[in-house]
């Protein structure tokens, strides 16, 4: 069953994020270029039959840290930029020599959380990838640690390699770790931990399992993975998380071979805009419900009108990102609302007729029309149905 659901999931993948950790592309002594050389040799090989690969790839603080000769790392916020600084381009010179090797450019994207959140330069973000795609080269992508604090970081490119793969359209997210994959608790403080093989469902109870990282280089360790698996599989893309130690993983994972953990995509999907709303933009304040609007929201996909709205909380502008929450505080939905929160002051409770006489205007009907709301949890509600996890001990 397993190995027929992985080869039916892997035989149309055409775009792959392959996102690589700071434990697999570094070791002690700093940026480890046989283990880099050797995944770049798999991607060739599969970009020669025509795949498209876009490299998703930590390791720029541990290697710069090594390179300052920083004992004790990068313990401040300038620390660990200056060290991002100087492991970046050590980074890229690697990537640039293992792809050289087979004739193949590479091009480099540094990102921040902003690129990804307003429109246009996410749109720009998504042009310039695939062009660089469509001329063959292989894109790869960090996080632009030099310019960023930690308040507004992606935190980690475990949920950054989870928006490009949405953004770039891509059919597989592989993320290579220093584990064999996603276990059934953290092996490095459990030896009993079995591989979960397949995850068919992600519900709480599974990602509960997942714990922090412990290698010291890392960051969010397998829960991040988890939040980065929860994002692609509601854009229908699956993910394998497996071990970057083990010769010719890329291959292996990519020809359906039993290892490390496939995460099956959602049932019910969003669209790409959808998921842009729901996962790269932040709520800045909140409309409260009554039961009536909650029902039409979450049970019939309609669009949310002022008379349903009893509340309204935070200072916005029309066009901004809010939460939908109903009378006992639950985060409903989430989206584009038409009017700032001054206006929705006036307007809530009242017809959509009456829009128009209150305000002297009427920019839509709607406070937020269903085209711009998602409904939060949509999968699991859907479904509705138990988790089922299939667990082979150690492979
Ligand atoms: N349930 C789990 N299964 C596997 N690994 C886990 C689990 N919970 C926590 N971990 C930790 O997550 C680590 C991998 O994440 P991380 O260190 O952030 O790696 P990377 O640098 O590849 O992103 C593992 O080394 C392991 O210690
Ligand atoms: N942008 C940072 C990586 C941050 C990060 O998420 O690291 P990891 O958990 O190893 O994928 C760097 O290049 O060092």
């Amino acid at each position: 069953m397993n190995a027929t659901v992985r080869k039916e999931v892997l035989s149309c993948v055409r775009r792959v994020v392959l996102k690589l950790g700071s434990s697999v592309v570094t070791s002690k002594k700093g940026l480890d270029r046989g283990i880099i050389q050797s995944i770049v040799d798999d991607i060739c090989e599969f970009k020669a039959q025509g795949k498209e690969f876009i490299v998703v790839s930590s390791g720029a603080v541990a290697a710069g840290v090594k390179r300052l000769g920083l004992k004790g790392g990068a313990r401040t916020i300038p620390q660990k930029q200056a060290a991002a600084s100087v492991g970046q381009s050590r980074l890229m010179a690697a990537y640039e020599e293992a792809f050289d090797r087979h004739g193949v450019k590479v091009g480099q994207m540094l990102l921040t959380k902003d690129d990804l959140t307003h429109r246009r330069r996410y749109l720009n973000a998504r042009n310039t990838l695939t062009t660089l795609l469509s001329l063959g080269v292989v894109p790869i992508v960090n996080e632009n640690d030099t310019v960023v604090v930690d308040e507004i970081k992606f935190g980690d490119n475990d949920n950054l390699s989870a928006l490009v793969a949405t953004l770039a359209d891509t059919n597989l997210l592989l993320t290579l770790t220093d584990i064999e994959g996603f276990m059934d608790c953290d092996p490095r403080t459990n030896p009993e931990a079995c591989l979960i093989s397949l995850v068919e469902d992600l519900t709480p109870e599974i990602k509960n399992l997942a714990g922090d990282t412990s290698s010291g280089v890392g960051r969010g360790g397998m829960a991040s993975k988890m939040e980065a698996a929860a994002k692609v599989r509601l854009s229908g893309i699956p993910m394998i998380i497996a071990c970057g130690k083990i010769p010719h993983i890329v291959k292996k994972a990519m020809e359906a071979d039993l290892c490390g953990t496939l995460i099956m995509p959602a049932k019910e999907t969003i669209s790409a805009r959808k998921h842009w709303i729901r996962y790269n933009l932040e709520p800045e304040g909140e409309l409260i419900v009554d039961q009536g609007a909650a029902a039409a929201i979450t049970r019939a996909g309609k669009s949310l009108l002022p008379i349903g709205v009893i509340e309204v909380r935070g200072e916005f502008e029309h066009g901004a990102s809010v939460h939908v929450v109903d009378t006992i505080g639950q985060k409903l939905a989430v989206g584009l609302v038409n009017y700032s929160s001054d206006e929705m002051h006036k307007i809530l409770g009242r017809q959509t007729a009456e829009i128009d006489w209150i305000l002297g205007y009427r920019r839509n009907d709607e406070a937020i029309h269903a085209d711009n709301l998602v409904v939060l949890n949509q999968s699991e509600a859907i479904s509705g149905k138990p988790f089922l996890s299939k667990k082979i001990p150690n492979g």
